[in-house]
């Protein structure tokens, strides 16, 4: 059989912002206020490991194609590493690295013992059949069988990708060592080993850290709009549980463009919609279809990017109206938008904390499944709101005790963290 294609180029970064630069140069601001030592910062500042592979995968009409993947684990100090696993087209291997090292930042914010890591593999999910992503997965897992494992490096959904496709990672991960190991990737199906409240977790995060936020602000969310950007896990979830809170939801978007009604969107018809739709919002009627990048700077009172990174740059944060930014994605704001967000006196929960809420509530779902016990939603959803709610008073206390931003404190709070980790474990 025929192997049609060997290598595929990843996608150049030239035209669009490098998200490990913005992620080195907040970075790089974190390590001076605190005065870091030049052996710790040498050890942050680069991935433990980073490993690229070729994943040949036999198409449904019988074409055996070449997929790149990557698996990035940034640093395992704290614990054994976590991170996402993103299948999308614009996958590139300086992305996966900001990505696992905003995870070991991440970790460290909300304190659970967790390293960083990321993975990706260059694909486009939309356009492949199940059997077809079903066959990457295990494909990807066998490749990273080494890598893997409950106590070395623990992957979960990212974008693209979900409860389904770690359940086929679970199974060839549990086939290839000969025992069923729950506990080597999370947001698995309930009936795996999934923990209640997984889906909905980032989601939640975002919704608890922007009520947080509000309350520092002064604003009253039942006056308050927001807008959404991305509809999928992530979004779809923070836009249903703020408009629970009485935000009215004006404005979403996903690939498909943006959508606006005035007079705020009903945010459970929008889900169905989406639902019954292959995932996509196009043609919802609930709203006026709008054009996309009209959305991020629409007036709105909470912004909420949860799709993409670097979508708010130097070009249109000027332009944004929102008096709160909550970063339900990675990396939506490229570095060079900063200092133009703070002079406008936006505050900014960063994606590290902001979005905390999935990898808290894997945490959860990691310590059920080696307890061999499962907790309540309630017990779930009280915990992780905790942690969240005092990782935000802790952020916060840092930004005023430093005078900088939100983003900068919670660079501190987490490098802090690992580079006293370092001093007391030592070993270089
Ligand atoms: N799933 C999770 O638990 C977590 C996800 N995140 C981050 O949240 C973001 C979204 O992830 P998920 O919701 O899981 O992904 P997803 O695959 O479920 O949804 C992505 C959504 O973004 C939309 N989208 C893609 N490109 C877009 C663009 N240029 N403009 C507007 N919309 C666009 C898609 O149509 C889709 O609605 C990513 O940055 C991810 O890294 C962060 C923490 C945890
Ligand atoms: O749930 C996890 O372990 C990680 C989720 C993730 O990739 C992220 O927080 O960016």
């Amino acid at each position: 059989m025929a192997v049609s294609t060997v290598y595929k180029e990843p996608a150049p970064l030239v035209d669009r912002e490098n998200p490990l630069e913005s992620m080195m140069s907040r970075f790089n601001v974190a390590a001076e206020i605190l005065g870091l030592d030049d052996e710790t910062y040498n050890v942050l500042k680069a991935p433990d490991k980073q490993i690229i592979v070729n994943i040949p995968v036999t198409m449904d009409n019988g074409q055996r194609r070449v997929f790149e993947g990557y698996r990035v684990v940034h640093n395992t100090i704290l614990g054994p590493s976590k991170g996402g696993i993103r299948y999308d087209m614009h996958v590139h291997l300086d992305e996966v690295k900001a990505l696992a090292a905003w995870m070991t930042w991440k970790c460290a914010v909300v304190d659970i013992p967790y390293g960083g890591a990321k993975g990706g593999i260059i694909c486009d999910p939309t356009t492949m059949s199940p059997g077809e992503i079903e066959r990457l997965t295990r494909g990807y897992t066998l490749a990273m069988k080494d890598v893997f494992g409950p106590d070395r490096d623990i992957p979960a959904p990212d974008m693209g990708t979900g409860p389904r496709e770690m359940a086929w990672l679970m199974d060839e991960f549990s086939k290839t060592t000969g025992m069923t190991s729950p506990a080597v990737v999370t947001g698995k199906p309930l009936v795996l080993g999934g923990s209640l409240g997984r889906v909905e977790a980032t989601g939640r995060g975002v919704m608890v850290s922007a009520i947080a936020a509000m309350k520092k602000l002064g604003m009253d969310p039942k006056q308050s709009s927001v807008a959404v950007q991305g509809f999928g896990n992530v979004g779809s979830w923070a836009a249903k549980l703020l408009s629970e809170k009485g935000l009215k939801v004006k404005g979403v978007s996903d690939i498909s463009g943006a959508y606006w009604n005035e007079n705020g969107i009903n945010i459970d018809e929008a889900i169905a919609y989406k639902n019954a739709h292959n995932g996509r919002l196009d043609g919802f009627t609930g709203a006026v279809k709008m054009d996309a990048d009209e959305l991020l700077i629409s007036p709105v009172d909470v912004l909420v990017p949860a799709a993409v990174e670097d979508v708010i740059t130097e070009h249109n944060a000027n332009d944004i109206k929102a008096k709160l930014i909550v970063e339900g994605a990675n990396g939506p704001t490229a570095a060079s938008a900063d200092p133009i967000i703070r002079d406008k006196k936006i505050m900014v929960v960063p994606d590290i904390l902001a979005n905390s809420g999935g990898v808290t509530v894997s945490y959860f779902e990691w310590v059920q499944n080696r307890l061999g016990y499962k907790w309540s939603e309630n017990m779930v959803i009280e915990r992780a709101e905790r942690i969240m709610t005092d990782a935000f008073e802790k952020v916060y206390a840092t930004a005023e005790k430093y005078n900088v931003t939100m983003r900068i404190a919670a660079y501190v709070v987490a490098i802090d963290k690992v580079a006293q980790t370092y001093k007391y474990r030592g070993g270089f």
